[in-house]
Protein backbone atom coordinates (compact mmCIF):
# COMPACT_ATOMS: atom_id res chain seq x y z
CA UNK A 1 0.00 0.00 0.00
CA UNK A 2 1.00 3.60 -0.63
CA UNK A 3 -0.05 6.18 1.44
CA UNK A 4 0.80 9.94 1.27
CA UNK A 5 0.48 11.68 4.63
CA UNK A 6 0.22 15.70 4.76
CA UNK A 7 2.69 16.03 1.96
CA UNK A 8 4.13 19.37 0.31
CA UNK A 9 6.58 20.38 -1.90
CA UNK A 10 7.48 24.13 -2.89
CA UNK A 11 9.90 25.20 -5.32
CA UNK A 12 10.72 28.70 -4.27
CA UNK A 13 7.77 30.21 -3.97
CA UNK A 14 5.87 27.85 -6.04
CA UNK A 15 3.48 25.36 -4.24
CA UNK A 16 3.81 22.25 -6.25
CA UNK A 17 1.89 20.06 -4.09
CA UNK A 18 0.06 20.83 -1.04
CA UNK A 19 -0.72 18.83 1.54
CA UNK A 20 -1.79 15.94 0.47
CA UNK A 21 -3.15 12.69 2.14
CA UNK A 22 -4.31 9.41 -0.13
CA UNK A 23 -3.79 5.75 -0.06
CA UNK A 24 -3.06 3.53 -2.87
CA UNK A 25 -4.01 0.06 -2.10
CA UNK A 26 -2.52 -3.06 -3.91
CA UNK A 27 -3.74 -4.73 -7.15
CA UNK A 28 -5.77 -1.48 -8.46
CA UNK A 29 -4.93 0.77 -11.09
CA UNK A 30 -4.84 4.51 -9.48
CA UNK A 31 -5.23 7.36 -12.06
CA UNK A 32 -3.89 10.73 -11.33
CA UNK A 33 -5.21 13.33 -13.07
CA UNK A 34 -4.87 16.92 -13.52
CA UNK A 35 -4.32 19.91 -15.77
CA UNK A 36 -0.35 20.78 -16.83
CA UNK A 37 1.48 21.96 -13.40
CA UNK A 38 -1.19 20.33 -11.25
CA UNK A 39 1.67 18.62 -9.66
CA UNK A 40 1.33 15.26 -10.91
CA UNK A 41 5.03 14.94 -11.73
CA UNK A 42 6.29 16.38 -8.58
CA UNK A 43 4.26 13.84 -6.31
CA UNK A 44 4.80 11.21 -8.03
CA UNK A 45 8.81 11.94 -7.93
CA UNK A 46 8.24 12.31 -4.15
CA UNK A 47 6.18 8.72 -4.60
CA UNK A 48 9.22 7.42 -5.67
CA UNK A 49 11.69 8.85 -3.52
CA UNK A 50 13.67 10.91 -5.84
CA UNK A 51 12.35 14.40 -4.34
CA UNK A 52 12.48 15.15 -0.63
CA UNK A 53 8.98 16.07 0.68
CA UNK A 54 9.22 19.68 2.46
CA UNK A 55 6.60 18.28 4.64
CA UNK A 56 4.63 14.88 5.60
CA UNK A 57 6.15 11.50 3.96
CA UNK A 58 5.18 9.04 1.81
CA UNK A 59 5.05 5.26 2.85
CA UNK A 60 5.25 2.40 0.56
CA UNK A 61 4.08 -0.77 2.19
CA UNK A 62 4.74 0.72 5.61
CA UNK A 63 8.56 2.06 4.85
CA UNK A 64 8.93 5.62 4.34
CA UNK A 65 10.98 5.89 0.85
CA UNK A 66 13.11 9.17 0.94
CA UNK A 67 16.66 7.46 0.59
CA UNK A 68 15.61 3.90 1.62
CA UNK A 69 16.53 1.44 -0.67
CA UNK A 70 14.70 -1.60 0.11
CA UNK A 71 11.31 0.44 -0.44
CA UNK A 72 12.65 2.25 -3.50
CA UNK A 73 13.30 -1.37 -4.92
CA UNK A 74 9.62 -2.20 -4.90
CA UNK A 75 8.79 1.01 -7.23
CA UNK A 76 9.42 1.21 -11.13
CA UNK A 77 9.13 5.08 -12.45
CA UNK A 78 8.38 5.54 -16.11
CA UNK A 79 9.35 9.61 -15.84
CA UNK A 80 7.46 11.40 -18.99
CA UNK A 81 11.01 12.33 -20.10
CA UNK A 82 12.32 9.22 -20.30
CA UNK A 83 15.82 8.46 -19.39
CA UNK A 84 18.07 6.44 -21.66
CA UNK A 85 22.05 6.01 -21.30
CA UNK A 86 22.92 7.83 -24.43
CA UNK A 87 23.89 5.45 -27.19
CA UNK A 88 22.49 2.58 -24.94
CA UNK A 89 20.49 0.11 -26.92
CA UNK A 90 17.60 -1.84 -25.35
CA UNK A 91 19.54 -4.58 -24.54
CA UNK A 92 22.29 -2.02 -22.70
CA UNK A 93 19.22 -1.13 -20.55
CA UNK A 94 17.67 -4.45 -20.39
CA UNK A 95 21.16 -5.27 -18.39
CA UNK A 96 21.50 -1.75 -16.11
CA UNK A 97 18.04 -2.78 -14.16
CA UNK A 98 18.65 -6.53 -13.98
CA UNK A 99 21.83 -5.10 -11.81
CA UNK A 100 19.12 -3.27 -10.12
CA UNK A 101 16.47 -5.19 -9.94
CA UNK A 102 17.22 -8.26 -8.60
CA UNK A 103 13.71 -10.31 -10.16
CA UNK A 104 14.05 -8.35 -13.64
CA UNK A 105 13.04 -10.76 -15.93
CA UNK A 106 15.37 -10.96 -18.59
CA UNK A 107 13.06 -13.53 -20.66
CA UNK A 108 10.03 -11.86 -20.29
CA UNK A 109 12.22 -8.69 -21.68
CA UNK A 110 13.27 -10.42 -24.44
CA UNK A 111 9.56 -11.67 -25.21
CA UNK A 112 8.08 -8.65 -25.14
CA UNK A 113 10.25 -7.02 -27.16
CA UNK A 114 9.21 -9.11 -30.17
CA UNK A 115 5.68 -9.03 -29.51
CA UNK A 116 6.13 -5.24 -29.47
CA UNK A 117 7.91 -5.51 -32.38
CA UNK A 118 11.12 -3.51 -31.53
CA UNK A 119 14.37 -4.58 -31.85
CA UNK A 120 16.62 -5.08 -28.94
CA UNK A 121 19.82 -4.47 -30.29
CA UNK A 122 19.19 -1.04 -31.82
CA UNK A 123 19.99 2.87 -29.74
CA UNK A 124 17.30 3.78 -28.41
CA UNK A 125 17.55 7.36 -29.41
CA UNK A 126 17.13 5.98 -33.09
CA UNK A 127 13.61 5.00 -31.74
CA UNK A 128 10.34 7.29 -32.19
CA UNK A 129 8.83 8.97 -29.09
CA UNK A 130 6.17 6.49 -28.53
CA UNK A 131 8.99 3.67 -29.16
CA UNK A 132 10.83 4.86 -26.74
CA UNK A 133 7.81 5.04 -24.42
CA UNK A 134 7.18 1.24 -25.41
CA UNK A 135 10.74 0.15 -24.11
CA UNK A 136 10.20 2.21 -20.92
CA UNK A 137 7.19 -0.16 -20.00
CA UNK A 138 8.54 -3.44 -20.88
CA UNK A 139 11.37 -2.22 -18.47
CA UNK A 140 8.74 -0.99 -15.57
CA UNK A 141 7.19 -4.66 -16.81
CA UNK A 142 9.53 -6.87 -16.17
CA UNK A 143 11.52 -5.44 -12.98
CA UNK A 144 8.95 -7.36 -11.31
CA UNK A 145 8.22 -4.71 -8.68
CA UNK A 146 5.39 -3.92 -6.69
CA UNK A 147 4.26 -0.02 -7.98
CA UNK A 148 4.79 0.99 -11.04
CA UNK A 149 4.86 4.87 -11.91
CA UNK A 150 3.69 5.79 -15.34
CA UNK A 151 4.44 9.57 -15.51
CA UNK A 152 2.22 10.66 -18.91
CA UNK A 153 3.07 6.84 -20.30
CA UNK A 154 -0.40 6.45 -22.11
CA UNK A 155 -0.19 9.62 -23.93
CA UNK A 156 0.52 8.90 -27.48
CA UNK A 157 0.73 5.32 -27.92
CA UNK A 158 -1.33 4.09 -30.75
CA UNK A 159 -4.42 2.17 -30.08
CA UNK A 160 -3.30 -1.18 -30.92
CA UNK A 161 -0.35 -0.38 -28.10
CA UNK A 162 -2.15 0.32 -25.45
CA UNK A 163 -4.69 -2.30 -25.87
CA UNK A 164 -1.90 -4.51 -25.20
CA UNK A 165 0.05 -2.73 -22.82
CA UNK A 166 -3.64 -2.68 -20.59
CA UNK A 167 -4.14 -6.11 -21.26
CA UNK A 168 -0.55 -6.93 -19.62
CA UNK A 169 -1.49 -4.53 -16.57
CA UNK A 170 -4.39 -6.77 -16.40
CA UNK A 171 -2.82 -10.02 -16.17
CA UNK A 172 0.29 -8.80 -14.03
CA UNK A 173 -2.56 -7.09 -11.74
CA UNK A 174 -4.51 -10.59 -11.57
CA UNK A 175 -0.79 -12.47 -11.49
CA UNK A 176 1.31 -11.09 -8.89
CA UNK A 177 -1.29 -8.13 -7.68
CA UNK A 178 0.90 -5.06 -9.34
CA UNK A 179 -0.55 -1.66 -8.34
CA UNK A 180 0.31 0.41 -11.53
CA UNK A 181 -0.14 4.36 -10.69
CA UNK A 182 -1.05 6.58 -14.00
CA UNK A 183 -0.67 10.13 -14.06
CA UNK A 184 -2.06 12.23 -16.96
CA UNK A 185 -3.51 15.26 -17.73
CA UNK A 186 -6.13 13.67 -20.25
CA UNK A 187 -9.56 11.92 -18.57
CA UNK A 188 -9.94 10.10 -21.22
CA UNK A 189 -6.31 8.24 -21.64
CA UNK A 190 -7.55 7.00 -18.08
CA UNK A 191 -10.96 6.01 -18.42
CA UNK A 192 -10.78 2.43 -19.29
CA UNK A 193 -7.39 1.56 -17.46
CA UNK A 194 -8.21 2.85 -13.69
CA UNK A 195 -10.21 1.39 -10.80
CA UNK A 196 -9.71 4.78 -8.59
CA UNK A 197 -9.23 8.46 -9.37
CA UNK A 198 -7.47 11.00 -7.49
CA UNK A 199 -7.78 14.84 -9.33
CA UNK A 200 -5.32 17.05 -8.07
CA UNK A 201 -5.22 20.80 -8.76
CA UNK A 202 -2.87 23.39 -7.75
CA UNK A 203 -1.12 21.09 -5.70
CA UNK A 204 -4.25 19.98 -3.46
CA UNK A 205 -6.56 16.78 -4.67
CA UNK A 206 -10.24 17.76 -5.02
CA UNK A 207 -11.42 14.51 -5.56
CA UNK A 208 -10.35 10.67 -5.08
CA UNK A 209 -13.10 7.93 -5.72
CA UNK A 210 -13.47 4.36 -6.65
CA UNK A 211 -14.99 4.69 -10.41
CA UNK A 212 -17.33 1.79 -9.30
CA UNK A 213 -18.45 3.46 -6.90
CA UNK A 214 -19.11 6.76 -8.54
CA UNK A 215 -20.59 5.11 -11.73
CA UNK A 216 -23.07 3.24 -8.92
CA UNK A 217 -24.45 5.96 -7.46
CA UNK A 218 -25.09 8.20 -10.48
CA UNK A 219 -27.04 7.29 -13.76
CA UNK A 220 -27.78 8.83 -17.47
CA UNK A 221 -31.30 7.92 -18.31
CA UNK A 222 -33.71 8.74 -21.58
CA UNK A 223 -37.75 8.69 -21.01
CA UNK A 224 -40.84 9.95 -22.23
CA UNK A 225 -43.44 10.85 -20.25
CA UNK A 226 -45.11 13.29 -22.06
CA UNK A 227 -46.99 15.16 -19.06
CA UNK A 228 -45.66 18.26 -17.69
CA UNK A 229 -46.81 17.66 -14.30
CA UNK A 230 -45.23 14.15 -14.51
CA UNK A 231 -41.53 15.63 -15.66
CA UNK A 232 -42.14 17.83 -12.27
CA UNK A 233 -43.15 14.70 -10.17
CA UNK A 234 -39.85 13.10 -11.07
CA UNK A 235 -37.96 16.13 -10.86
CA UNK A 236 -39.03 16.32 -7.39
CA UNK A 237 -38.18 12.98 -6.28
CA UNK A 238 -34.71 12.24 -7.91
CA UNK A 239 -31.64 13.99 -7.07
CA UNK A 240 -31.24 15.40 -10.66
CA UNK A 241 -27.68 16.53 -11.79
CA UNK A 242 -28.75 17.50 -15.24
CA UNK A 243 -31.33 17.49 -16.95
CA UNK A 244 -32.10 17.76 -21.24
CA UNK A 245 -35.70 18.04 -23.04
CA UNK A 246 -35.60 17.65 -26.56
CA UNK A 247 -39.32 17.61 -28.04
CA UNK A 248 -40.87 15.01 -25.88
CA UNK A 249 -37.83 13.36 -25.20
CA UNK A 250 -36.27 13.55 -21.63
CA UNK A 251 -32.59 13.10 -20.74
CA UNK A 252 -31.93 13.28 -16.68
CA UNK A 253 -28.62 12.75 -15.34
CA UNK A 254 -29.26 11.87 -11.46
CA UNK A 255 -27.84 10.38 -8.45
CA UNK A 256 -28.69 7.41 -7.27
CA UNK A 257 -28.85 3.45 -7.99
CA UNK A 258 -29.86 2.53 -11.26
CA UNK A 259 -33.05 0.38 -9.23
CA UNK A 260 -33.54 3.37 -7.91
CA UNK A 261 -34.14 5.67 -10.69
CA UNK A 262 -35.40 3.21 -13.11
CA UNK A 263 -38.43 2.50 -10.28
CA UNK A 264 -38.92 6.05 -9.99
CA UNK A 265 -39.41 6.65 -13.96
CA UNK A 266 -41.52 3.58 -14.14
CA UNK A 267 -44.17 4.62 -11.09
CA UNK A 268 -44.72 7.28 -13.50
CA UNK A 269 -46.06 4.77 -16.76
CA UNK A 270 -43.53 6.40 -19.32
CA UNK A 271 -44.09 5.78 -22.48
CA UNK A 272 -39.99 4.81 -23.22
CA UNK A 273 -37.54 4.44 -20.65
CA UNK A 274 -33.56 3.80 -21.51
CA UNK A 275 -30.33 3.41 -19.13
CA UNK A 276 -27.74 5.46 -21.28
CA UNK A 277 -24.14 4.40 -20.30
CA UNK A 278 -21.77 7.66 -18.88
CA UNK A 279 -18.49 8.00 -19.85
CA UNK A 280 -16.08 9.13 -17.04
CA UNK A 281 -15.78 12.67 -18.16
CA UNK A 282 -19.59 13.25 -17.39
CA UNK A 283 -19.16 11.60 -14.15
CA UNK A 284 -16.25 13.98 -13.28
CA UNK A 285 -18.00 16.71 -14.23
CA UNK A 286 -21.27 16.02 -12.02
CA UNK A 287 -18.46 15.10 -8.97
CA UNK A 288 -16.61 18.35 -8.98
CA UNK A 289 -20.02 20.36 -9.73
CA UNK A 290 -20.77 19.49 -6.40
CA UNK A 291 -17.80 20.16 -4.82
CA UNK A 292 -17.93 23.91 -6.77
CA UNK A 293 -15.82 23.32 -9.86
CA UNK A 294 -16.16 23.42 -13.32
CA UNK A 295 -14.24 20.82 -14.46
CA UNK A 296 -13.87 22.00 -18.10
CA UNK A 297 -11.42 24.82 -16.52
CA UNK A 298 -9.63 21.71 -14.89
CA UNK A 299 -9.19 19.29 -17.44
CA UNK A 300 -9.27 17.68 -21.61
N1 LIG B 1 12.41 21.43 -10.49
C1 LIG B 1 11.49 22.40 -10.44
N2 LIG B 1 11.86 23.69 -10.22
C2 LIG B 1 10.95 24.68 -10.15
N3 LIG B 1 9.60 24.47 -10.29
C3 LIG B 1 9.19 23.23 -10.53
C4 LIG B 1 10.09 22.12 -10.63
N4 LIG B 1 9.37 21.00 -10.84
C5 LIG B 1 8.08 21.38 -10.89
N5 LIG B 1 7.96 22.71 -10.70
C6 LIG B 1 6.70 23.48 -10.67
O1 LIG B 1 5.80 22.80 -9.83
C7 LIG B 1 4.48 22.83 -10.39
C8 LIG B 1 3.98 21.41 -10.57
O2 LIG B 1 4.73 20.80 -11.61
P1 LIG B 1 4.57 19.27 -12.02
O3 LIG B 1 5.62 18.96 -13.03
O4 LIG B 1 4.51 18.45 -10.80
O5 LIG B 1 3.12 19.28 -12.69
P2 LIG B 1 2.39 18.18 -13.58
O6 LIG B 1 1.01 18.06 -13.04
O7 LIG B 1 3.19 16.94 -13.69
O8 LIG B 1 2.33 18.90 -14.98
P3 LIG B 1 2.41 18.32 -16.49
O9 LIG B 1 1.08 17.69 -16.80
O10 LIG B 1 2.62 19.56 -17.29
O11 LIG B 1 3.56 17.37 -16.58
C9 LIG B 1 4.58 23.64 -11.67
O12 LIG B 1 4.18 24.97 -11.39
C10 LIG B 1 6.05 23.58 -12.03
O13 LIG B 1 6.45 24.75 -12.70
Amino acid sequence: MIEAVNVSKSFHDIKAVDSISATIKEGTVFGLIGTNGAGKSTFLRMACGVLKPDQGEILIDGLSVYENEEAKSRIFYISDDQHFFSNATCNDMKLYYKSFYKNFDINRFDELMLKFDLDAKRKINTFSKGMKKQVSIICGICANTEYLFCDETFDGLDPVVRQAVKSIFANEIEERNLTPVVASHNLRELEDICDHVGLLHRGGILLSKDLEEMKFNIHKIQCVLNDEKKEEVLYGKLEIIKKEKRGSLLTVTARGTQIEIVDTIKELNPLFYEVLPLSLEEIFISETEVVGYDIKKLIF
